[in-house]
């Protein structure tokens, strides 16, 4: 691999945009954030900042900006940090832009909602002539681009291509660790992101600690048989992306998922939400939709997925879970 590759990250977002600072920061790439508005643009440019995505936050002065779609031509690597739903999309746009035999990251933490497929299966759809990989795992937007210690997961096909990967962009407060399990780590990003609201539906209701704790373990368990099912490693969940990062949603307040439940929980839906990112609200029905396709016991995404649809109340979603046949643990 190049020695100072060139890097686009598409989708100036709160994620996009810190990817982009962390990895311009290291000066082992050059590095590019591909943005849809001019006003993003010039605040990068002129001002270091992109105070939409991440208010306050002065990123690197080596991040270059642009809404110019060709800077794609020559990049190596190419993240993709624009939300699930709108994965296919961009590819589709940005397919005839792209370099052949490029690396494109799954950055973002979902499923999609209309087929049901996994991310990588919809970039590899789209992008017949590039290697898709994923990036997943505990870190929010706001630390990554301040440059506090983060470490997160990269999955490609091969080990020796992920260990490439994980040294072109990992630097002094951002470790990426390599890994071949494509499908746990992105759906261990995935269904966090359902557990995540189910712990803020469980504050939200005053339902207690404990019940988080619960939460967290039998929802791994639940990820765990999900992957298997999908053919991925089931033991990868118990890592960074899975455990990790549903310790890290399923409890800090600036997760969106966490709050969105909260919301739930307090008041039975989720009216007056300002309408940023909630990935786990799409995750829900899809994951548990594709779960009974497939048979696997999903009880805690099911009650989300009935919950965020509106079809079940917070009392009965809690004594389903706690009346179900008594079965071992493992
Ligand atoms: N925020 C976080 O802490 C983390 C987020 N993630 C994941 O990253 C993904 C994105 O989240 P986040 O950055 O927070 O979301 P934001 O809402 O902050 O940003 C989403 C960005 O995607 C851009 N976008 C949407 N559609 C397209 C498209 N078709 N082409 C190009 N750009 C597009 C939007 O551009 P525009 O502004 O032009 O509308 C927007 O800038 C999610 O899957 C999330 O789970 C993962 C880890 C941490
Ligand atoms: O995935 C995240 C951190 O790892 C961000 O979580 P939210 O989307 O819930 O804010």
């Amino acid at each position: 691999m190049n020695p100072r590759p060139h890097v686009v990250v598409v989708g100036a977002g709160a994620f996009g945009t810190a990817l982009a600072t962390v990895v311009a920061e290291t000066g082992e790439s050059r590095v590019t954030l591909l943005a849809r508005r001019d006003e993003t643009v010039l605040d990068i440019t002129t001002h270091h900042r992109n105070d939409v995505a991440l208010p306050g936050i002065v990123l690197s002065a080596a991040l270059e900006a642009t809404t110019d779609r060709d800077i794609l031509r020559h990049a190596p690597i190419v993240l993709f940090a624009m939300p699930s739903q709108a994965q296919r999309e961009a590819a589709r746009e940005l397919a005839p832009h792209l370099m052949d035999g490029a690396t494109v990251i799954v950055c973002a933490k979902g499923m999609e909602k209309a087929s049901g497929r996994l991310l990588t299966d919809v970039l590899e759809e789209e992008l017949p002539r590039q290697n898709i990989a994923v990036l997943s795992g505990p870190g929010f937007a706001a630390d990554i681009a301040r440059g506090l210690p983060t470490a997160m997961v990269i999955a490609a096909q091969t080990l020796e291509q992920a260990a490439d990967l994980a040294r072109a962009l990992s630097g002094p407060t951002f470790r990426l660790y390599p890994s071949a399990d494509r499908i746990g780590v992105q759906l261990g990003g995935a269904l966090k992101n359902v557990l995540a609201i189910a712990c803020g539906v469980v504050e939200g209701a005053g339902l207690g600690d404990s019940a988080r704790a619960a939460l967290i373990s039998r929802g791994l368990a639940e990820m765990s048989r999900f992957v298997a099912a999908h053919g991925g490693d089931a033991s990868t969940v118990s890592g960074l992306s899975g455990l990790g990062d549903l310790v890290l949603t399923g409890t800090s307040h600036q997760s969106r998922n966490l709050r969105f439940g909260i919301a739930l929980g307090k008041q039975g839906n989720a009216h007056g939400w300002p309408g940023e990112l909630v990935e786990g609200a799409f995750a829900a029905g899809v994951a548990s939709k594709v779960a009974a396709e497939l048979g696997v016991d999903m009880p805690i995404t099911d009650a989300v997925a009935a919950i965020v649809d509106g079809k079940l109340d917070l009392t009965t979603a809690i004594s389903a879970l706690m009346t179900r046949p008594i079965t071992r643990e493992f």
